[in-house]
Parts: structure tokens; sequence; C-alpha cells
């Protein structure tokens, strides 16, 4: 009884798992009405929230400032429960906010049953004082006037998929990394000529992500940002020693890039959840970043890796936002590129974030390419910059 109760979510989680709705719903500017009927970006599920569910959320939103939004849910609260109307009102009068809950009850359609509205707006009549109403009444206009209305930054842009298409980029056979790339070689598309990024296509099986679970240990909570309070965002795990798994990941990337990785045996796994993202972020280092990379005797991340190793239907895109380039976490794939410019300076263009999973489980395999072991194979050129 010990273990289950232990083991069963609390507050916290449920907290966690309301911050993850909330970043879904504001980066895909997804309708409460929409979510609540179980329909995510115009596909369907056979899923639909519970007045209660809907409860949750709109207090969740209440408590953190976005008002227009909270009176969205207390609304569909409302309308999947004209029943549980006294119960949505009285939390709104436990919250003591009167004006919020006449607000709700006046928009929501429940108000079309005469006998409810009535005995609502009895409840109502015996609220607080005049003063306490007026009080009210007046910071609702300014609260749901400054209610954030989610900003469209170009990684939201990227992530509901408004990017602008790009054209003149191919897709070729890479044999010539090295001699047994002759034999098999990999199959590439480019998504950037200039800063130059690659998807390496099925460059990891089904038989391999089983493989890599199995190294798995205790997973640790994976952040994204630098600054506090940090935001838990995915669960990662770093395999230190050499596995058979790791071995040849590394061989693979190897035989990939060219880059030298004997010196560097671990690897990141990653996973997110269901509203797990990245923040923007540059994968050179900065001070603090140093700290948390368990190969940071190396010098800097001249390029990155990351191999898609989970079904991901919905959400959960690589972005550039800088570079308005969007990139699809597809199983089996491996996307690479430069953080880096050729003369070793940093390159701000290789700015980067994940969106949102929404549908799926999003594993990842990561490798930052350090710069010593790389000293004979990329030696540092001065590069010369396109205006
Ligand atoms: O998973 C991804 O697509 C990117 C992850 C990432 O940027 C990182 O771990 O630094
Ligand atoms: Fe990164």
């Amino acid at each position: 009884m010990q273990d289950i109760v232990s083991a069963a979510p609390e507050s916290f989680d449920m907290n966690e798992k309301l911050k993850a709705m909330h970043r879904i719903e504001t980066t895909y500017d997804l309708q409460p009405k929409d979510i609540a009927k179980g329909v995510l970006q115009s596909t369907e599920f056979n899923y639909k929230l519970t007045w209660r569910d809907c409860l949750a959320l709109a207090h969740h939103k209440f408590k953190i400032g976005e008002f227009q939004r909270s009176l969205l849910w207390f609304q569909e609260a409302l309308n999947i429960n004209p029943n549980g109307s006294l119960e949505i009102i009285n939390k709104l009068q436990e919250m003591q906010l009167k004006n919020f809950a006449t607000d709700v009850a006046k928009r929501s359609i429940y108000l079309s049953n005469q006998a409810l509205t009535n005995e609502t707006n009895s409840q109502l009549q015996d609220a607080k004082t005049k003063e306490l109403e007026q009080l009210i009444s007046s910071n609702l206009k300014r609260w749901i006037k400054d209610s954030s209305t989610t900003p469209l930054t170009d990684h939201n842009i990227g992530c509901r998929g408004l990017f602008p298409r790009k054209t003149n980029l191919v897709c070729r056979y890479n044999s010539s990394t090295n001699a047994f790339l002759k034999l098999a070689p990999l199959k590439m598309e480019e998504i950037s000529r200039d800063p130059y990024i690659v998807m390496f296509h099925e460059v990891i099986s089904d038989k391999e992500i089983e493989e890599m679970k199995g190294d798995i240990r205790e997973m640790e909570n994976g952040w994204t940002g630098l600054e506090d309070p940090k935001e838990i965002v995915s669960s990662v795990y770093w395999i230190r020693e050499e596995t058979s798994f790791s071995k040849r990941i590394n061989q693979r990337i190897s035989d990939m890039t060219g880059f030298k990785l004997e010196e560097f045996v671990a690897i990141q796994l990653a996973n997110f959840g269901v509203g797990g993202y990245f923040k923007p972020h540059f994968d050179y280092y900065t001070e603090r970043l140093r700290g948390v990379d368990a190969n940071n005797t190396l010098g800097d991340r001249i390029a990155s890796i990351i191999f898609y190793a989970g079904e991901v239907s919905q959400g959960g895109q690589t972005v550039f936002p800088d570079l308005k380039v969007v990139v699809e976490p597809k199983r089996g794939n491996a996307l690479f590129w430069f953080n880096k410019l050729d003369d070793s300076s940093p390159d701000p263009r290789s700015l980067h974030s994940v969106c949102p999973v929404i549908v799926g489980s999003r594993w990842t395999i990561t490798k930052w390419l350090h710069y010593a072991p790389q000293l004979f194979v990329k030696p540092c050129s001065p590069r010369v910059r396109k205006e």
C-alpha cells in the first residue's frame, strides 16, 4: 500500500501536467472548445475532457494570470456539464470572483436553461459586499485586457507549421565520408546549405532503439533554460561508459560526419513526454552550460547531432527560429548541424528549440561534437563571410 501511495501522482505532478497542457495550448494556439472535444490540430481523438478537467485547467490559468483563457475553460466546464454549474460557480465564489463568475455564467450556453439561470442568479445576488463587487469588476476588465495572448515568436510560428517552404535543396547519397560508406551509402537530405544542416535518413533501427532502452538505469529530470526556477521538460540519461550500443552509435556518427569520437564516448538520451519541449538556445558553450556537460574538458561543441528514436505523431519538431527551418522528428533519422563557424566563432544562426510534444513519446540520442579531438580532422580556417 505504502508503495502504491508513494508512486501516485501528487499535486506537484498535477501542476507540471497543467503547465505542459498550457504550453501545448498556447504554442499551437489551440482553442479550449476543441481540446475539450479531443480535437487537436484538426485530428479528432477518441478522448474527451471531463468538466472537472476543464475546471482544473480554468483554475490553473487563473492562477497564472491567463484570465481570458481561464474564462474560456470555465465556460467549457459549464458547456459540458450544465448540471454541475452551481459547483462551478461556487468554485468561482470561493475565489471571491463574483463578477468573473457572472461573466462566465452569462456567456455560457447553460444560461439557456432558465431554471438554472435563476438559481445561479440568486446565488450571485448573495455574494459579498458591493465594494468587493466593484473591486473585482474594475479589476476584471484590466485582467482580461492585460491577459497575455500568446506572443507570435518564430519558435511558435515554426511549431504551427507556418514557415515558408524552402526550395533548391537536394537529397543525395553520401558514400565518401569514409571507405565503409562506399558499400553502404547514407541517405542525406539537405535542410539548409548555409549554415549547413543535414538530415540523415534511416540511420538507427528499431532493434537498436530497443537496445538503447536496455542501457538506461535511472533517468533524471531534464531542464530547459539555465535560469531559475528551472522548468522540467524531459527525462535524461547519460551513457558514460562504453556499451555495445554506444560503441555502435559513436561509430555511426563517425561514419556520417567524419568526426573523431574515440576520446569522448558519453552520449545523452532524452525522453520528452506530452508537453515536453526545449526553449530556443545555443549548443555552443556559455560558462554555465560548460558545467552541465559530461564531455566538458574537450573544448566547445562545434556541431550537434540528434537521432530521433521515438514515435511522435504530433508536435516535437526541432526548430531553427532564425533560419525559419522546422524539422519533423521522424524515428530512425538523425539531424546534424554546426554551432560554430569555420573560424571557430559561435554561429548565432544555430539557435534551435523543440516544439511541445502533442501526441507521442519523443526519444532522442544526442551527441555534441567537441573541438579538441577534431584538431587534425577539421582544422580551423579563416572564414569569408557572405554579407
Ligand atoms: O531534441 C532536439 O531536437 C534538440 C535537443 C537540444 O537542442 C539539446 O539537447 O541541446
Ligand atoms: Fe540544443
